[in-house]
């Protein structure tokens, strides 16, 4: 089975969009009727989402402490349980019933599921522990939940041969994910306007920049904490077959449509 996306996407095809935890509960519903008009008008949207405050609360509930080396959690068997609770769980489920809510189409899976996402150890794994790193995702499922009408709402937990779980950074999955599936775009939807860089003391959010340019701001420290993630997850993808990734805000009115139409809007990142 093979997905076709239309000629231009941009119009309405196959895309992956990563919602991070720190903007879920914000989103407000006109974020789902814009993805269900979206879906009835032929696009193919495919969502990886995050957690990370949610994973965090439910810790500090049963007295576990939250700890992160370069925005990766610290994951232990006893933290996995509950990443992988929140994850697959009621987050995911959060987002498929508010998708159905505005009368569209979801079906929630984790990377678990079918072997979605088949993921290793991460290399500094004696730092941050049960956290992996994707090898592969079986887009024959992807194309099969969507070519079945319903948009795949993935949850950033992977597995390995052996069945071993691994706690996956959704921005890094998402961007697997696009990789995997030959999505043409990522659209990373976050609780800031794009990338801001301080400018004659104003904070300003830059248009587009290159895989280039972001080096440079990560050395210089105006890239940092959780933006590292979906800038060095939107370098890998970039890469291969997706051509742009786009970081906006899930509060910006009709985000998604606007993003897929060309509108200038947020941060895009491109390849050169
Ligand atoms: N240059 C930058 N521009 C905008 N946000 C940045 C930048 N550098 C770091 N950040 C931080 O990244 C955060 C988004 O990452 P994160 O909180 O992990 O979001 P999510 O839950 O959506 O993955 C922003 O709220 C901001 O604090
Ligand atoms: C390894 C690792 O750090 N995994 C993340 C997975 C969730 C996530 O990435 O959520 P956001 O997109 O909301 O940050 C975590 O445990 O918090």
């Amino acid at each position: 089975m093979t997905i076709e996306p239309t000629e231009d996407h941009k119009a309405g095809g196959l895309f992956v969009m990563k919602c991070g935890g720190s903007t879920l509960a914000a989103l407000p519903d006109s974020f789902f009727d814009d993805l269900r008009e979206l879906q009835e008008s032929g696009a193919q949207p495919v969502i990886v989402h995050g957690g990370g405050p949610a994973i965090s609360g439910n810790l500090e509930k049963l007295g576990i402490e939250s700890r992160f080396v370069n925005g990766l959690r610290v994951t232990t068997e006893e933290v996995l349980d509950v990443v992988e609770m929140t994850l697959s769980g009621s987050i995911n489920k959060a987002i498929v019933r508010r998708i159905q809510g505005s009368g569209g189409q979801a079906l929630g899976l984790s990377g678990v599921d079918g072997r979605l996402i088949t993921a290793r150890l991460v290399a500094n794994s004696d730092e941050v522990g049960l956290v992996g790193e994707v090898t592969e995702v079986n887009a024959e499922i992807v194309q099969g939940v969507l070519a079945m009408g319903y948009i795949p709402v993935i949850a950033p937990i992977g597995v390995d041969a052996g069945g071993q779980r691994y706690n996956i950074n959704a921005d890094t999955a998402a961007g697997a994910v696009a990789s995997f599936i030959g999505s043409p775009q990522m659209i990373v939807v976050t609780d800031v306007p794009g990338i801001m860089r301080t400018l004659d003391g104003r904070k300003t959010v830059l248009p587009s920049v290159t895989v280039g340019q972001i080096e440079d701001l990560i050395e210089s420290g105006e890239i940092y904490g959780g933006m590292i993630p979906k800038v060095r997850a939107a370098i890998d993808c970039i890469q291969g077959s997706v051509s742009e990734v786009v970081i906006v805000d899930g509060k910006e009115p009709r985000v998604l449509s606007r993003v897929l139409q060309g509108e200038e809007l947020g941060t895009r990142i491109i390849r050169s």
